[in-house]
């Protein structure tokens, strides 16, 4: 795997880089979905970083990832963001457009909230409504597209890691929770995110198929994140905005495009990033912003976490 430019060595190359470079140690990484990229500019006291500056980092080519690593502080928090994400439909290899969560897990980060960008599927959602995500459909999986296919490095995690657990249920409630105080419920919902491989949206038969597989919404990203990070044991939130509803009738007249994907983006900014502050303000974390072992403290478990 190493010659691939993923492997393990490759990832604690990077992730010393950046340490090497900032203060910065991050306790949450966050992930920002297509047009969402306002939640990096959060963060204070920035350290930020371009993709194409940092050592094996793919780069971002599509519209409303701008292709920078920001670390910083949420309220006090120490926080790393990836301001745009990877795709498979960028030609990248599944196991290359996750390489950046490992790289967040040897940077200390323990808790994950990745935000996506995703069409609707479910009849009683509409165009601005958050999804808080509790479970996915990994359909690219199914055709053996999966990140932690090839060799298993356990100083990462196990060969075969449980799914059935993979989005907290915990930081779900909260959540919900933080999500109702802020009075967002009229548009706060919980579902079962569906991946697919992209960059062509949905035929009304594919969306029609997925919505009686059970998926609530459907996009093209997360759910490889959302392994990986498991895999090497990091607790997920996820929230997904509805930026159209996936079309689902032949009368219709509806047409999913990227413009109006990032448009909705904008609209609901403000709040996501307030629920995702909100969040990480609230958030009990494991490591005390301070549990990278660094080179020297390494063990053969490179993972595991620096006693506390
Ligand atoms: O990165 P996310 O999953 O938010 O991006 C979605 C899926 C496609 O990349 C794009 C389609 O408009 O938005
Ligand atoms: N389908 C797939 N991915 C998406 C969509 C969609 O309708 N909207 C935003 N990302």
């Amino acid at each position: 795997m190493a010659d691939k430019g993923y492997g393990y060595e490759e990832c604690e190359a990077t992730a010393d880089w950046l340490l090497a470079r900032t203060g910065v140690r991050p306790a949450v990484g966050i992930v920002c979905g297509s047009g969402l990229g306002g939640l990096a500019d959060m963060l204070k006291d920035q350290v930020a970083f371009n993709y194409e500056d940092i050592p094996n980092f793919p780069q971002s080519t599509v519209h409303g990832h701008a292709g920078r690593l920001v670390f910083g502080t949420l309220k006090g928090r120490s926080c790393v963001c990836m301001q745009g994400r990877f795709h498979l439909y960028e030609g990248y290899p599944v196991q290359k457009i996750t390489l950046p969560i490992r790289i967040f897990k040897l940077l200390g980060v323990d808790t994950v909230m990745l935000t996506n960008a995703a069409g609707g599927l479910n009849r009683d959602f509409k165009v601005g409504d958050i999804m808080v995500i509790k479970d996915h459909l990994n359909l690219p999986g199914f055709a053996g597209v999966n990140p932690l296919s090839g060799p298993n490095d356990e100083r990462f995690g196990a060969r075969f890691p449980c799914m059935s657990d993979a989005y907290d249920g915990a930081l779900r409630q909260m959540a919900m929770h933080v999500g109702r105080e802020l009075g967002y419920g009229d548009f706060l919902k919980e579902g079962v995110y569906c991946v697919l491989g992209g960059p062509s949206f949905e035929t009304i038969a594919e969306s029609r198929m997925l919505h009686k597989l059970g998926a609530d919404a459907v996009g093209m990203s997360t759910a490889h994140e959302v392994i990986v990070a498991r895999h090497c044991g990091m607790r997920v939130l996820a929230l997904s905005l509805i930026t159209n509803q996936a079309v689902m009738d032949y009368d219709s007249e509806a047409k999913a495009n990227h413009e109006e994907v990032l448009e909705t983006g904008t609209r609901r900014a403000a709040q996501l990033e307030r629920l995702v502050s909100t969040m990480v303000t609230k958030m009990e974390l494991n490591n005390n912003n301070n549990n990278y072992a660094g080179d020297a403290d390494r063990g053969t478990l490179a993972c595991q976490r620096k006693p506390q």
